[in-house]
């Protein structure tokens, strides 16, 4: 059954006069893979060093695995998180890193060990020292850190930054993997939206500190469902008349775009009333809005409501 994991109530975090978080509620429930967006500065990080504790809290409430942020006692031990450049110690080999944090956590299967090296795709480096790895074989290590022990929950925070592409296609496979077999939830920020896309169930978009709206991936997927971009001499026109016909989920973009979302109409039927009103019609592309292009104009409609 699907259990609140995290919940945040009313966070609020100021650093000095700044606003970092305004009034943040969020639910991560079992099972989700749930993604943070937000531009740079949005307040991502923020949340993650506060549900962790390495920030003191502001104003609200944060409940991790049942327990109240600021008196956690055992909701950390079940926990796994990689929070901006991971660490290691330098002079381990990713192995000798993995068997130390299978120490700290009581567990001394060395199976266990190789299964989350091949997890995170480090089988030809389990010999080589934390030092010598790139950015990107240190962000698979510190992956690799933070789901050795199977925790309840990972939070990991663009956990993509630095690996190449393979990196990414094997960290898509990690994602699914942690949720189809070991069930575990995730909170995960990402600059990479694809990605996000690809691993997440669900989204959270915030935008200077605050939360602009909460979906599910079906959610999501429904409002960017495919749609038509019509090219036309006069796009207020051409809105009219798809109006009077009734093809009411219409936005005009500009003088000369109008775009029709979750359109069971033909392009051709779209046409023929276009060019019968005496509307010029240049041209009709079906499109479909990508993650980036949602939150970009979800930014957009906030910033127009101001
Ligand atoms: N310790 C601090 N002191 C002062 N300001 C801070 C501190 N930590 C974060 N901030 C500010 O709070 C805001 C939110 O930062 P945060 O790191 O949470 O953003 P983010 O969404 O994770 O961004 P990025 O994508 O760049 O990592 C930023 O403007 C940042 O400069």
């Amino acid at each position: 059954m699907e259990q609140p994991v995290l919940q945040l109530q009313g966070v609020s975090k100021r650093f000095g006069r700044f606003q970092a978080l305004k009034d943040v509620d969020l639910t991560v429930n079992t099972g989700d893979i749930f993604a943070l967006i937000g531009e740079n500065g949005a307040g991502k990080t923020t949340i993650m060093r506060l549900v962790v504790g390495l920030s003191p809290m502001g104003q609200g409430q944060i409940t991790l695995l049942g327990e109240h942020a600021g008196h956690y006692r055992h909701a950390l031990s079940r926990i796994g998180a990689v929070i901006e450049t991971p660490t290691a110690f330098e002079n381990l080999t990713v192995s000798q890193n993995l068997k130390v944090i299978a120490i700290q956590h009581g567990l001394s299967d060395d199976e266990l060990i190789a299964k989350t090296i091949s997890l995170v795709g480090l089988e030809e480096k389990a010999k080589t020292k934390a030092k010598h790895l790139s950015l990107g074989l240190r962000q698979r290590l510190g992956l690799a850190i933070a789901v050795l022990a199977q925790p309840d929950f990972v939070i990991l925070d663009e956990p993509t930054n630095g690996l190449d592409p393979m990196g990414i296609v094997q960290f898509r496979s990690l994602g699914k993997r942690l949720q189809s077999e070991f069930n575990t939830t995730v909170l995960i920020s990402s600059h990479i939206l694809t990605e996000l896309y690809q691993v997440a169930t669900k989204f959270a978009f915030l935008h200077r500190g605050q939360i602009l709206q909460v979906l599910t991936k079906s959610e999501l997927d429904e409002k960017t469902r495919g749609g038509l971009e019509i090219t036309v001499s006069d796009a207020a026109h051409a809105a009219e008349i798809l109006d009077e016909a009734n093809l009411k989920q219409l936005q005009v973009r500009d003088d000369s775009h109008v775009v029709l979302q979750n359109l069971t109409t033909p392009p051709e039927k779209v046409n023929e009333l276009l060019v019968k009103a005496g509307v010029s019609v240049i041209s009709i592309t079906r499109r479909e809005a990508t993650l980036e292009q949602y939150y970009t104009q979800l930014i957009q409609e906030q910033g127009a409501a101001k």
